[in-house]
């Protein structure tokens, strides 16, 4: 008797609750649904978008069924064979497949597919069937499909292919309800391998020309037994793509779009803002007040509530900004735009897959750089890796903004155009030309790189869900607050005790924190910087800001307040740099931003995708570099314009 055997044995009689769990997988093609569907059964909160390659990491989830049946389901990249090509479709194969280091090969293979486009998505399930795992087929979009007049026969289809079938709406509450039942049933108890109709043998082995072509004509087959199209297609997205992707009309509208985006930034989030900015200034005075004058006290109030309260009336903004891109990446629109944006890639070497992880990178340069997973050819990918961290992240939105609203008065251009949001366009601008830009100089001496044309599937326009832009706002909501409860908390910390001890010489009443070890630093560090129009409080601000962006804007706020005197105690941290900077030095600072790599997660990461040191000290030194040019160039122009 083997081993196998004799636990069967030994052990009770199993019941669905303590079974061992089954272990599933979600696979199909790209933008299919499948991370939606993950979210709605696991409760989890994985990025969702209207857009192929959204996933490029396999992720787990846990989920207990109705009848008490517990499933771990894991979330695959989506892929449109398993002949992988890139890394995250590499993934994807491992697992299924049974090839994965640290990871068994599922007990139950869930094959999602997008209803309305079945005909493209059966070649995979046809793929799937050969892996000889038990299947169960999943066809979500199914909300769409019926709005279309599409007819899917469904106890047909199942047949025909030998496995389950299901339907599902991967944004609605309900929408797992039938996936769910068929869990709890009797067949997904006694899990069997697919059992084909005759008509359609599984074939095994690798992908050949000839079974390629007859796992088509295998597919147009079962398309024509079981599914019936309208009469009248719809060309709703015909009519909507003839202007959004014209070269005039949809380059206009793309840059019509963004620009509105930055306006409301300004626009929406003040009273917001007031708000947050009313109660930090409101628990300041309030903690000042309750609490003798002392060492905890200018900890709290200098350091906890200056730094990270200077950072937190930002978050208003960032969800407006995330609210569009949210709503854009839902809608569909993004590719289109990666599609108008191709030949303007393409002039300087690169290729239209890039796209989405730049487009990435301008939440945050991590998620992007791991999104470069989907290019399969290795130097396309350093570069766009190379070139990510000058996309506009989230986290600078907090520097640009408190400069802006300081130092840009808040007028109206020409009768509509808000001056603060037309700065904050031309900064984000300024970060995509000078990607452009720099790859560009990479190209410099490859003059024979071969053009790879964008081969990139337009989904189909959605209304975005309310549901994953709910899940997507209070996710960001929640990655900003962490970030100033943890990073930006600490490193507001550790400043205000560098920048109060040791504490000035008896006698001296003003300016002690330039005895500190942060205002010795700061002078030290001033030297270097005094030709690009940087003074000693930003030099200070600029070492933790390593750590990340925002924290330069909360190390201000408590560089600032640790310095003020008197009457400024009270005063906003805007208020108070408007004071004592000048407009030369406040654009000098803005430029600096738009290039410098303030952000340890994103080197790290460089590091991890690139297995080394070498890019991201590459990355870091081009970059630092690069920031010092355009500061100096920047505050040498505006001294001479008398703005000094
Ligand atoms: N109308 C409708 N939209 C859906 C449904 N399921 C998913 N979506 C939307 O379809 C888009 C793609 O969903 P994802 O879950 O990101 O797709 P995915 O299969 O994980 O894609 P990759 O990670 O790129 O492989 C998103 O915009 C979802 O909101 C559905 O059943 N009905
Ligand atoms: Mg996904």
């Amino acid at each position: 008797m083997n081993a196998r055997e004799s636990t069967v044995h030994l052990g009770r009689a199993a019941t669905p609750s303590d079974a061992a769990p089954l272990r599933a997988a979600l696979l199909g093609n790209p933008n299919c649904g499948k991370t939606a569907l993950f979210n709605l059964l696991t409760g989890a909160r994985q990025k969702v978008a209207n857009y192929a390659g959204v996933t490029v990491e396999r992720k787990e989830g846990w989920l207990t069924t109705p009848g008490k049946r517990r499933v771990r389901l894991l979330d695959l990249p989506g892929t449109y064979s398993l002949d992988a090509h890139s890394e995250d479709e590499r993934i994807t194969r491992d697992i299924v497949t049974g090839e994965h280091a640290r990871e068994a090969p599922p007990e139950l293979l869930v094959c999602v597919t997008d209803a309305t486009h079945l005909r493209l998505n059966l070649r995979l399930v046809l793929e799937a069937r050969a892996l000889g795992l038990p299947m169960l087929l999943v066809l979500n979009m199914s909300d769409m499909a019926r709005r279309q007049g599409l007819q899917i026969d469904t106890a047909q289809l199942s047949a025909l292919l030998g496995v389950p079938v299901v339907e599902s709406v991967g944004v609605h509450q309900a929408g797992a309800r039938d996936l769910l039942a068929w869990l709890d049933s009797d067949a997904a108890h006694r899990l069997q391998p697919p059992v084909a109709d005759p008509r359609f043998p599984i074939e095994v082995g690798r992908n050949t020309r000839e079974q390629l072509l007859a796992r088509h004509q295998q597919v147009a087959q079962i398309m024509q037994a079981t599914v019936q199209e309208p009469a009248q297609p719809t060309q709703r997205d015909d009519r909507i793509d003839a202007v959004v992707l014209h070269p005039l009309w949809g380059t206009l509208l793309l840059l019509v779009t963004l620009f509105l985006i930055f306006q409301a930034v300004f626009s929406w989030a003040e009273p917001l803002m007031d708000g947050i900015e009313g109660s930090v200034a409101f628990a300041g005075e309030w903690l000042s007040g309750a609490m003798p004058e002392g060492v905890l006290r200018s900890l709290l109030v200098d350091g906890v509530i200056a730094g990270t309260g200077s950072v937190l009336v930002f978050l208003p903004q960032i969800l407006i900004l995330f609210f569009f891109i949210l709503v854009l990446e839902d809608s569909g629109y993004l590719p289109r735009a990666a599609f108008l944006l191709d030949r303007i890639m393409g002039t300087v070497g690169l290729s239209g897959r890039s796209f989405i992880p730049l487009l990435s990178s301008f939440a945050c340069a991590v998620p992007g750089i791991m999104a470069t997973r989907s290019i399969p050819s290795w130097r396309d990918r350093l570069l766009t890796i190379m070139i990510a961290p000058l996309m506009t992240c989230s986290a600078r939105l907090p520097v640009y903004a408190l400069l802006i609203a300081a130092f840009i008065p808040d007028q109206t251009v020409a009768g509509v155009f808000n001056l603060q949001g037309l700065v904050l366009f031309a900064l984000y601008i300024g970060g995509i030309l000078s990607a452009m830009a720099v790859a560009w100089v990479a190209k410099l001496g490859r003059s024979n790189l071969a053009r790879t044309p964008l081969l990139m599937e337009l989904p189909a326009y959605r209304w975005p869900s309310v549901r994953s832009l709910v899940i997507g706002l209070y996710e960001r909501a929640m990655i900003f607050l962490r970030r100033v409860g943890g990073i930006i908390l600490t490193v507001s910390i550790v400043l205000w005790f560098l920048a109060s001890y040791p504490g000035a010489p008896e006698g001296i009443t003003e300016g002690a924190i330039r005895y500190s070890y942060a205002g010795q630093i700061g002078h030290w560090l001033e030297m270097v910087l005094s030709p690009i129009g940087f003074n000693w409080q930003i030099a200070i601000a600029l070492v933790p800001a390593m750590a990340a962006r925002e924290v330069a804007v909360s190390a201000l706020g408590t560089v600032y307040a640790l310095s003020a005197t008197g009457d400024d105690v009270a005063e906003q941290l805007g208020t108070l740099i408007a004071h004592s900077w000048s407009l030369a030095t406040a654009l000098s600072v803005l430029v600096w931003f738009v290039f410098a790599p303030h952000c340890i997660s994103t080197l790290a990461m460089v590091k991890r995708e690139t297995n080394g040191w070498r890019y991201p000290l590459i990355m870091a030194g081009y970059l630092f570099g690069l920031a010092y040019l355009a500061s100096f160039v920047t505050y040498r122009i505006a001294v001479a314009l008398g703005w000094g």
